[in-house]
């Protein structure tokens, strides 16, 4: 398998890690796309890998699989000429998703092609929870609280926890693309957009990325807490993010899907 990589940044290089040099993928990644020229050639030359600024030149190179790891406008720009290519996608920034008409055309647009469009669960777990739990629409309420520090919120000079945002995953993820992905996967697993409630709390005592993640229904309630250590180059992303791309790149082909 043949990996292409979109994004140059934190994610991006845990990747070029993992499986260029630690060879945790059966598969190699042989092209990187991105608009960062020194990133991109630094990377290359590590992780011996060629590097792209000319998407055409970057999709038509010998891949056979696209992972977005870069950005919510990136995968919306990128996703349908991905499949259109004749490529398969693992997509990072699901925030894109939370555009139903778009949802529709990538989903017609890798039917047409004959591809695949996996949506990892990122940073947070219980996307299975949520899908069994409306598999006859009787999920009623999915709520997440996420608390970051001050500083991967991009805010400085705040002391006390402050409350930043509390409404509606689909608006949650316009205020903040890089943080709240996450919302929108439980989103896309449960009950929408427009339905599920996301709340986005700066908390100076917390140094790890923490999901609470609460559910009710007809199958009854959960209220879960994922407390994330962040990647080392970017405090905004948690390290479960990259391991559940390198998860999804581990199961490529796996007839047999647990979850
Ligand atoms: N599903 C989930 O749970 C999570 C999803 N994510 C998503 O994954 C993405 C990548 O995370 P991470 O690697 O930590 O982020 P980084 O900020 O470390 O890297 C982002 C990369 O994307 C590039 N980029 C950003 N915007 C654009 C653009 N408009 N056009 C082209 N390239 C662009 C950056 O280039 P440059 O250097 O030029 O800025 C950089 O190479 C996040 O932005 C987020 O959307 C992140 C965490 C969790
Ligand atoms: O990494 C995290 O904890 C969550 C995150 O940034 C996102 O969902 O965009």
């Amino acid at each position: 398998m043949n990996i292409g990589i979109m994004g140059t940044g934190n994610i991006a290089e845990y990747l070029l890690k993992s499986i260029n040099k630690e060879k945790q993928v059966t598969g190699i990644v042989t092209a990187v796309f991105g608009r960062n020229q020194a990133a991109g050639k630094g990377l290359a030359e590590t992780y011996q890998t060629r590097f792209y600024r000319d998407f055409n030149s970057f999709i038509k190179s010998d891949i056979d699989i696209v992972v977005e790891a870069a950005a919510v406008e990136v995968a919306a720009a990128y996703s349908v000429p991905v499949l259109e290519n004749g490529k398969d996608l693992i997509v990072s920034s699901v925030g894109a998703f939370a555009d139903g008409g778009f949802l529709e055309n990538v989903r017609e647009t890798a039917k047409d092609h004959g591809r695949t469009v996996h949506l990892p669960s990122g940073a947070v777990g219980g996307l299975d929870l949520l899908k069994s739990a409306n598999a006859l629409g009787g999920l009623e309420k999915v709520m997440i609280t996420t608390r970051k520090s001050p500083a991967s919120l991009g805010l400085e000079g705040i002391s006390e926890e402050k409350r930043l945002f509390d409404g509606p995953a689909g608006e949650a993820i316009r205020e903040f693309p890089k943080n709240v992905n996450v919302a929108l996967a439980l989103s896309l697993a449960g009950i929408g957009t427009e339905k599920t409630r996301v709340r986005v709390i700066a908390d100076p005592s917390v140094e790890r990325n923490t999901h609470t993640i609460e559910a009710e229904g007809s199958f009854g309630n959960i209220k879960t807490t994922i407390e994330n250590l962040p990647m080392p180059g970017n405090p905004k992303t948690s390290y479960l993010a990259a391991l559940s791309v390198l998860a999804a790149l581990k199961n490529q082909g796996n007839p047999v899907v647990i979850g």
